[in-house]
């Protein structure tokens, strides 16, 4: 595995490649990253991994200075997972200038859920996958995998590379989970380990509440309620529970037909902020 910390290099390394496939990360790496590089690698001719923490995407009072920084055990992973080249470009090789331009999403899909709760986030996870998509695949296009774990980040970059007509196919990863069905994610390491046993009942709540919207979707909004009254029964601060149509992510309605719908969550446990999402 070859790393690479300036976009010249990159280039460089990239020369011949004729379709790369490329799996962006923030690091601290996981079963879940390890499987978008399984998934990434018989995509192209070349298997790209980056690492950079963006600070566009993170609020003031957000996680960016303490998220976790794990370089030696990423690089041993990646070397193993068969990452053929990292590109890990420090922060003024992405942002030159103290002023940047920056993308503003639709905010049709950008304002909801995340962007309701995280402000601005998709405009920064935007801008940084732009200029990510530039550096690995601005040569030949290629492909990217994202995880559906971060759902609509995955919708999103889709609806970005179709808006700006990017000659870069986006590959969705199922979400990796532990043995009692935690989203892997790089947050989990916050979670004491009483936590971490309750963690567990974030997704159960998307199961029960999907199930629940099946046998009733008339009542849908008193469901999202009961489970959110549920969770914060459990010493849980959850921002949303919510039943959204997959194609858009508006509110689902009892019209819907079931298989075009996805249950997503967000909540806080402790100092950790959790997400996931149940597809049904
Ligand atoms: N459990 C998972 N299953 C599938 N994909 C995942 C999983 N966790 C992360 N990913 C994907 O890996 C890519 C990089 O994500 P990132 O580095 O932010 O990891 P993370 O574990 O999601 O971190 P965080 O805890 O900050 O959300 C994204 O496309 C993300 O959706
Ligand atoms: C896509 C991404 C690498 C952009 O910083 C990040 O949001 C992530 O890791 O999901
Ligand atoms: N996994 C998405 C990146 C973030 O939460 O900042």
């Amino acid at each position: 595995m070859r790393i690479v910390h300036t976009i010249a290099e990159l280039r460089q390394a990239l020369a011949s490649c004729r379709h790369p496939a490329f799996v962006p990360t923030m690091g601290n790496l996981h079963d879940g990253h390890l499987a978008l590089v399984q998934l990434a690698r018989p995509l192209g001719d070349v298997t790209v991994v980056s690492i950079f923490v963006n600070r566009l995407q993170f609020l003031p009072h957000e996680d960016f200075d303490s998220y976790p920084r794990t370089w030696e055990a990423d690089c041993a992973r990646l070397r193993d997972g068969g990452c053929d080249l990292l590109f890990a470009p420090r922060e003024r090789e992405l942002y030159p200038r103290p002023q940047t331009f920056r993308l503003q999403p639709d905010p049709a899909l950008a304002d909801l859920l995340e962007g309701q709760f995280r402000p601005g986030f998709f405009g920064g996870v935007g801008t940084v996958v732009l200029k990510l998509f530039a550096c690995v695949l601005g040569q030949t296009g290629g492909t990217a995998v994202f995880g559906k774990k971060d759902y609509q980040q995955l919708m999103v970059i889709r609806e970005m590379v179709q808006q700006f007509a990017l000659p870069i196919e986006i590959v969705a990863a199922e979400t990796s989970r532990a043995a009692d069905g935690l989203a892997l994610s790089s947050r989990n390491a916050y979670l004491n380990p009483d936590e971490r046993r309750e963690a567990v009942a974030l997704p159960q709540a998307l199961q029960r509440l999907a199930q629940r919207w099946l046998d009733a979707p008339a009542q849908g909004p008193a469901l999202e309620q009961q489970a959110l009254d549920a969770l914060r029964a459990r010493g849980w601060q959850p921002d949303y529970l919510s039943v959204r149509r997959r194609a858009d992510l508006q509110t689902a309605t009892a019209g819907d037909a079931p298989g075009t719908l996805v249950a997503l969550g967000a909540a806080r446990l402790g100092g950790t902020r959790l997400i996931d999402n149940l597809e049904f």
